[in-house]
C-alpha cells in the first residue's frame, strides 16, 4: 500500500481508480441527483471550532462508552452492504480492524460474510447486527436468534429502507453482485442469497429488496421486535425531533441520527443539521448516534460536540479495505484517531467529555457580530 495516502479523501481517490465501475458506483451514489450526498459533507463546513487554550493537554483520551459498553474510539463502522466488492475478506476484515481500534462494528444483513463468520474472525468485536425487516418475519427473527447466540451486542434496526431509493448509476449498470459473491446470511440457493438480473432491466438490488423487504413496518413492529430479542434496539435513519421521540415511546436504546449516506431520499437534511433537533428532543433518556459524511477529524469533533455519543462510517471503511483489506481498514480508523486526537489537544480537551456544545458554533455567527 502507497505510504501517501494520508487522509481519507487520497484512499477515497485510490478505490475509485481500483474498483470496478460496477462496486464503485453502488459504493459511492446516492440518490436522484445526489445532493444529500454532497450536502452531508458540505455541511460540515458550515460549522465552527472555537477552541479554547493553556488547559493541560499532556494526558488525553478518546475512550467512550456505547450503550455501557467501553469503546477506545467515539467514531465506530456502520453498516454497508456487500463488502467482499471491496476486498477478499469483506467484513471479516472490517470486523477485525474496528476490534483492533478498540471499537464496534455493525454487520449488514446484506453482508457477503456471516453472522458467524464475524464471530470467529473477530471473537473479541464489540458488534451490533443490523436488521432489515423481511417479509417472510420468519426470516429476520431467524437472523435475530443467530446474531444473540454468535455475540451480538444489539440490535440496529434500519428505519429508512423499506423501498429501494432510486440510484441512477445502480440502474445503468444493472448492478448486481458478482457471481463468487453471494449474501452469506442465506443459505445457497435461497432467493435471499444472491441478486439476479432485473427483469425491468435497472438495479437488481432494487428487484432484491422490492421482491422481500417488508413494507408494511410500522413503530408497532417495534414491540413485535422486543418479543423476541433481549437485545437492545438502535433506531437507524432517524432525521426528525418527532420520530426521535416515537422511538423512545417504542423502546429504543438509541436513536441513530442518518440520511442513509443519501442513497434513499434526496433532498433531506445533511446529517449534522438534523443531529441537533433529534439530540434535544431525546433530552439525555437516550443514546444518540450519528452518520452521513464524516471523513475528517474535525467533522467527528463537530458532532460530539453537538451531542452524539458516537459517530460511525461507511464509505471510509470501504475505501480502506479496497486500498489495503484489513490493514487499509485499520489505516482509515488509525487516520481518524490521530486527527481527532490533534483536534481535541488543540482545542483544550483532554476527554471526549470536553468536547461540549458551546465548542461548536454556526458560521453565521461570525457575520452577524
Ligand atoms: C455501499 C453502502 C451500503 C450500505 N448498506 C447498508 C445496509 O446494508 N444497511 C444499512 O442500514 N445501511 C447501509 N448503508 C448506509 C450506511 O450504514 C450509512 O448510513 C452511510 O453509509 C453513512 O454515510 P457515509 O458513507 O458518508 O459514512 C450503506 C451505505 C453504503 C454507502
Ligand atoms: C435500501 C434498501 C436496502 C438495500 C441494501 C443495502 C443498502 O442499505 C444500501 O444502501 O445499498
Amino acid at each position: 500500500m502507497s505510504m501517501s495516502l494520508v487522509c481519507v479523501k487520497d484512499y477515497e481517490r485510490e478505490a475509485h481508480r481500483q474498483l470496478p465501475l460496477n462496486a464503485l458506483n453502488y459504493y459511492k451514489s446516492g440518490a436522484l441527483g445526489e445532493v444529500t450526498v454532497h450536502e452531508n459533507k458540505a455541511a460540515m463546513n458550515r460549522w465552527y471550532i472555537r477552541p479554547r487554550f493553556l488547559r493541560d493537554m499532556s494526558k488525553r483520551s478518546l475512550a467512550t462508552t456505547v450503550l455501557g459498553h467501553p469503546v477506545s474510539l467515539p467514531f465506530g463502522v456502520a453498516p454497508t452492504a456487500m463488502q467482499r466488492m471491496a476486498c477478499p475478506d469483506g467484513e471479516c476484515a472490517n470486523a477485525r480492524a474496528a476490534a483492533k481500534n478498540g471499537t464496534v462494528f455493525t454487520l449488514s444483513t446484506i453482508s457477503t460474510s456471516s453472522i458467524e463468520e464475524i464471530a470467529t474472525h473477530a471473537p473479541s468485536s464489540l458488534r451490533f447486527f443490523q436488521l432489515y425487516i423481511y417479509k417472510d418475519r420468519d426470516v429476520t427473527a431467524r437472523l435475530v436468534k443467530r446474531a444473540e447466540a454468535a455475540g451480538f451486542s444489539a440490535l440496529v434496526l434500519t428505519v429508512d429502507a423499506a423501498f429501494f431509493g432510486i440510484r441512477r448509476e445502480d440502474m445503468r449498470n444493472k448492478f448486481i453482485l458478482p457471481p463468487h459473491l453471494r449474501m452469506e446470511n442465506f443459505q445457497d440457493n435461497d432467493k435471499k442469497s444472491t441478486l439476479v438480473n432485473s427483469s425491468a432491466g435497472g438495479s437488481g438490488l432494487k428487484e432484491y429488496v422490492t421482491a422481500l423487504f417488508d413494507t408494511s413496518v410500522t413503530w408497532k413492529d417495534i414491540a413485535w421486535l422486543k418479543r423476541i430479542t433481549k437485545l437492545p434496539i438502535i433506531l437507524k435513519g432517524i432525521l426528525t425531533a418527532e420520530d426521535a421521540l416515537l422511538g423512545l415511546e417504542a423502546g429504543a436504546a438509541a436513536i441513530w441520527v442518518s440520511n442513509h449516506g443519501g442513497r434513499q431520499v434526496d433532498g433531506v437534511p445533511p446529517s449534522i443539521e438534523a443531529l441537533p433537533e433529534v439530540v434535544k428532543a431525546v433530552n439525555g433518556q437516550c443514546e444518540v448516534y450519528v452518520d452521513g459524511g464524516f471523513s475528517e477529524g474535525s467533522d467527528i469533533f463537530k458532532a460530539l460536540a453537538l451531542g452524539a455519543q458516537m459517530v460511525f462510517l461507511g464509505r471510509p471503511l470501504l475505501w480502506g479495505l479496497t486500498c489495503g483489506g484489513e490493514e487499509g481498514a485499520h489505516n482509515i480508523l488509525q487516520i481518524l484517531y490521530r486527527e481527532l486526537d490533534t483536534i481535541m489537544a488543540l482545542s483544550g480537551c483532554a476527554t471526549v467529555k470536553d468536547i461540549t456544545r458551546e465548542m461548536v458554533i454556526r458560521k453565521e455567527y461570525y457575520s452577524k457580530l
